[in-house]
């Protein structure tokens, strides 16, 4: 039986199976030309099961629930949980209110858990929006999403910026030590911000547990994972964590326990 993973950020779709991992991405925002070649891609794979998790352009999570629906495929929208427990592991989300987690962030530590286990991690992912979580191993096979950080990706902060104060041009330029050109200034202000975030989130975890392993993804890691990388030794560049969480919770739907 096929199943699809199917990842709904804010600006980018990303899918694979269960049985093939290997993503594929579509960047939906302001675009509605490509569903037809997506749909036809889909059918192709004749799946039975659709697990998604969607956090971004509900009249597409629609218009794909009414897909799934037209052809007869089982469709679940996996949102956050109170706990997720498999055979090997158990995450307690510690948000105010579980439900209010982004559904993304949740998959996402999901994957992360699952992909390195065995350590207090600090997820991030560089999309859209930048979100610093930390997840807290507490014993052998136990974990807490103890909380985390939500600030705008890169891109956003560049068009803010820009938007904002329409006299600045909206170039990237690159970092620099000590920026002589607005678009340097820029780039640099905006990758100084991103690291210094992490950095701050980095320092916070360290004091629940003095080894976090950091875990970097997003359509924007590129951007900033050099600069990271000076000041953190053992990152890891681990992209599609969300899809890596809904196959991990495809395969134990039944014995999860779904709050
Ligand atoms: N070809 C591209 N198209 C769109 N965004 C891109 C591209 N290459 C890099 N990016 C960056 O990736 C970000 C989107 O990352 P992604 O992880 O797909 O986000 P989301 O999960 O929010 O959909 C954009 O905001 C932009 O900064
Ligand atoms: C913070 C987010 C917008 C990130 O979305 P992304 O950039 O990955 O598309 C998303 O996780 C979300 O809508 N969260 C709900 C609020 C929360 O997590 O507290």
């Amino acid at each position: 039986m096929t199943t699809l993973l199917i990842d709904l950020g804010n600006t980018a779709l990303k899918w694979c199976t269960l049985d093939d991992p290997q993503p594929r991405t579509v960047v939906h925002r302001d675009r509605t030309d490509f569903k037809e070649a997506l749909y036809a891609e889909w059918l192709a794979l004749r799946p039975e099961r659709v697990v998604g998790s969607a956090v971004a352009a509900p009249n597409l999570a629609f218009s794909m629930t009414k897909f799934f629906n037209d052809h007869g495929w089982v469709w679940e929208w996996l949102r956050p949980q109170a706990v997720f427990r498999n055979e090997t592991l158990t995450l307690v989300n510690c948000y105010d209110n579980p439900m209010r987690l982004g559904a993304d962030r949740w998959n996402a530590a999901i994957g992360a858990v699952s992909a390195s286990p065995g350590r207090t991690l600090l997820v991030v992912h560089m999309g859209t929006a930048t979100t610093v979580d930390t997840i807290v191993r507490e014993s052998e096979g136990s974990y807490r999403f103890e909380g985390g950080r939500i600030a705008p990706g890169p891109t956003l902060m560049l068009k803010g910026l820009t938007d904002g104060i329409p006299t600045l041009s909206n170039e990237m330029g690159v970092w620099q030590p000590f920026p002589t050109a607005t678009r340097d200034a820029i780039a640099t202000g905006i990758i100084d911000a991103q690291v210094g975030l992490v950095l701050r989130a980095l320092d916070e975890a360290a004091r629940k547990d003095p080894n976090p392993l950091l875990l970097l993804a997003g359509g924007a890691a590129g951007f900033v994972a050099p600069h990271l990388k000076g000041a953190i030794p053992e990152l890891r560049v681990h992209h599609n964590l969300v899809l890596q969480g809904l196959a991990a919770r495809a395969v134990a739907s039944g014995t999860e326990t779904a709050t």
